[in-house]
């Protein structure tokens, strides 16, 4: 469960980011963030694992304040938290499997991560998290031999790989042609349907939000405009988002 409780974020000092957001998203949900650029979606999505970090209000998961933790607690949560990035965030010119592997390192000492001394349930794990983006074939190819629809299933298994219960992506397919996006779009799906993790994602795509997303959350000039079931949310309600 995500909980954020009257979060405010500015940054520098003079830039708002998000203003007084309260949202709750229950485990398993597939929720969908919506708006014009700069309303506020990336900064929404960061403070949920507080990559950025909020001036006012208390983020929860699972229903432990997470706001207030020390460096070590809060990288356990993180562990707990897949973040897939617009721009993939691979090595480039390591392979598909040292890169998935990367989803471990929150669960290593410094020293392990270091000599990479990865586990044998490690190894399991990155395979498994390829297998289900469907890039066995591509195992040990490097990243930057990649198309973009095949990095970001790269970075999906290496969410994946860290056993999350939640998966953040922000713009994860605004990179890639409308048909590579709808197949990551599927990747999503299945892995909501299947391994019930929590999935929230910033779509600039309406369409795509509404074909797949199950809620919607507009955001607009840091606010929450609308928090809607999907089957609610009509053109006019849309529109108005983007006025
Ligand atoms: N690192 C930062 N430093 C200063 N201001 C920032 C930073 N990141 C975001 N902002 C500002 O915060 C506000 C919200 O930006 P944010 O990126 O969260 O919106 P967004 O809805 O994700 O936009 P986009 O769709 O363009 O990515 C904007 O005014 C933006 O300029």
């Amino acid at each position: 469960m995500i909980k954020l409780e009257d979060v405010t974020v500015i940054y520098n000092n003079k830039t708002l980011g998000i203003k007084d957001i309260n949202l709750e998203i229950k485990k398993g949900e597939f929720v969908g963030i919506i708006g014009p650029s700069g309303g506020g979606k990336s900064t929404l999505l960061k403070t949920i694992n507080l990559l950025v970090k909020p001036v006012k209000g208390k983020v929860y998961i699972d229903g432990r304040e997470i706001t207030n933790l020390d460096t070590s607690s809060l990288r356990k949560v993180r562990r707990q938290i897949g973040f897939v990035f617009q721009d993939y965030n691979l090595v480039e010119r390591s392979s598909v499997l040292a890169n998935v592997l990367l989803g471990r390192l929150g669960y290593m000492s410094s020293l392990q991560s270091f000599f990479n001394l990865y586990k044998d349930s490690d190894y399991y794990l990155a395979l498994q998290g390829i297998k289900e983006v469907g890039l066995e074939d591509k195992i040990f190819a490097r990243a930057d031999r990649l198309s973009g629809g095949q990095k970001q299933r790269v970075a999906i298994a290496k969410a994946l790989c860290q056993q999350p219960g939640i998966i953040l992506a922000d713009e994860p397919v605004s990179n890639l042609d409308l048909k590579v996006g709808e197949n990551i779009m599927n990747y999503f799906k299945k892995i909501n349907e299947k391994q019930k993790i929590t999935i929230v994602i910033n779509l600039h795509d309406v369409n795509l939000a509404l074909k797949y997303c199950h809620r919607i959350v507009a955001l607009s000039k840091g606010q929450v405009l609308f928090d809607k079931k999907t089957g609610e949310v009509d053109e006019q309600l849309v529109q108005k988002v983007y006025l």
